[in-house]
């Protein structure tokens, strides 16, 4: 026979005065509120219009021209000549005019977005014959010109602080500097951020085959993700948008990393110690630029590993707000070397970050543990995570189920 309930007049209520011996357990702690979105959206949630319709199409624009720029200071200004004398002139107007021109079109269409752009037009000012050549450039690909004035007032509209609060965009107008002046990988980089999360990244990468298994077939690629709606890539000749994935592999011995071909930017011996930990027995790409998260996010790669080779170097936010929301986006976990997620609030730097760890979902575990411990990082404690983990978790928790409920085509 089931016990017999006790009648409401047989409750014995608990007195704390009535006995030491009973434990008394304390409420739990209010759950924190959830986070929504500036729109009332919970993070990963879909609106029912278009998600930042009108910025993605601006930041494609923008980045497809600034791309174009690029392109023609390459042919007209990279010689033999510059190259062997590691002459940078080529690779600073074409910077100075893509920042120009990405930031004359946000400003036109979104007036009050602050921008955090790389350069300044401090250099142009000194140099009167540098700014009119980039001026020059700037007026053969720009629908109405401007004078040299408004030029280097549209370059320092990119001389915002970033934060915590509000929106912005952050431009890197050439990623992979070397990369270009070696006509290899370089990136054209548009993000915007919103109350610290990165809402929109678009990416034009003019030298990356469309496949990279025919490196002599076309070039030109870009990756365009929005927060909650997936990856994309397209080329650049057609408009015909592709959703991507990271690798589906288990094991990180499945797949191959990439990396900076800069050994002054990444740790590329600590990489190689990894790689071996993890049996990875191929050689690491080594690539220019924020393509290399365009490479993670379209599945050529696994691993993306940035490993800091100073105490002191502090990551700009330029060259990885675009990168890490397309991995992310496209399946992929982008931490850093300590697995926290990178912190886009803290102004122009990623300053309470140190390095990079963009790998496809399952294998980042694994990744994450062999460079804790090849760049002996503190394992985390038993104890539990930080609030900053609960955050990062209760995102997931959301892009999961917005990705169960499928997507939405941009
Ligand atoms: N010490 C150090 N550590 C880490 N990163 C650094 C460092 N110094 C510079 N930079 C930044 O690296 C950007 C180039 O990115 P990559 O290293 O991925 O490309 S490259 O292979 O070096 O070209 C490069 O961006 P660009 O200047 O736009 O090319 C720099 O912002
Ligand atoms: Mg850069």
């Amino acid at each position: 026979m089931p016990p017999r309930r006790a009648r409401p007049s047989e409750t014995k209520y608990y007195d704390p005065s009535d006995s030491e011996d009973i434990p008394f357990a304390p409420p739990p702690p209010p759950k924190k509120p959830r986070k929504v979105n500036p729109d009332g959206r919970k993070p990963g949630r879909r609106p029912k219009v278009p998600y930042l319709d009108a910025e993605m199409k601006v930041a494609i624009k923008a980045v497809l021209k600034a791309s174009e720029l690029c392109q023609s200071v390459f042919k007209a200004l990279v010689t033999e000549e510059t190259l062997t004398k590691k002459d940078k002139s080529p690779v600073t107007v074409a910077d100075f005019g893509a920042q120009a021109i990405v930031n004359a079109l946000l400003s036109s269409s979104f007036p009050e977005d602050p921008i955090v752009g790389e350069e300044d037009s401090k250099d142009l000012h000194a140099d009167h014959s540098m700014r009119d050549r980039v001026l020059e450039l700037v007026n053969s690909v720009q629908e109405s010109p401007m004078t040299a004035d408004q030029m280097t007032k549209f370059i320092d509209l990119g001389n915002y602080a970033g934060g915590a609060e509000g929106r912005f965009w952050t431009l890197d107008p050439i990623d992979g500097t070397k990369g270009f002046l070696r006509g290899e990988q370089f990136a054209v980089c548009l993000a915007l951020v919103n109350n610290g999360k990165v809402e929109l990244g678009v990416i034009g990468c003019p030298n990356l085959p469309v496949d990279l298994s025919k490196p002599e077939g076309e070039r030109g690629c870009l990756f365009i993700a929005t927060r909650g709606y997936g990856a994309f890539t397209r080329s650049f000749a057609s408009e015909t948008l592709t959703k991507i994935k990271t690798t589906n592999v288990k094991n990180a011995n499945e797949t191959v990393f990439c990396e900076s071909v800069e050994a002054g930017h990444t740790s590329q011996s600590e990489s190689a110690q990894i790689a071996q930990m993890l049996h990875i027995s191929g050689d690491s790409v080594r690539m220019d630029s924020q393509c290399k998260y365009g490479v993670v996010a379209r599945g050529d790669a696994g691993i993306y590993l940035r490993l800091p080779v100073s105490d002191t170097y502090e990551e700009k936010i330029w060259d990885h707000a675009g990168g890490m929301l397309i991995v992310q986006e496209a399946g992929g976990i982008v931490t850093d070397i300590d697995g926290k997620p990178l912190d886009f609030s803290v102004g122009r730097t990623l300053k309470s970050n140190k390095g990079v760890v963009a790998t496809s979902k399952a294998i980042h575990e694994e990744v994450l543990n062999a460079v804790r411990t090849v760049l002996k990082r503190p394992f985390p404690s038993e104890s539990g995570g930080s609030e900053e983990d609960e955050d990062e978790a209760e995102d997931a928790e959301d892009a999961e189920e917005a990705e169960e409920s499928g997507s939405q085509s941009v």
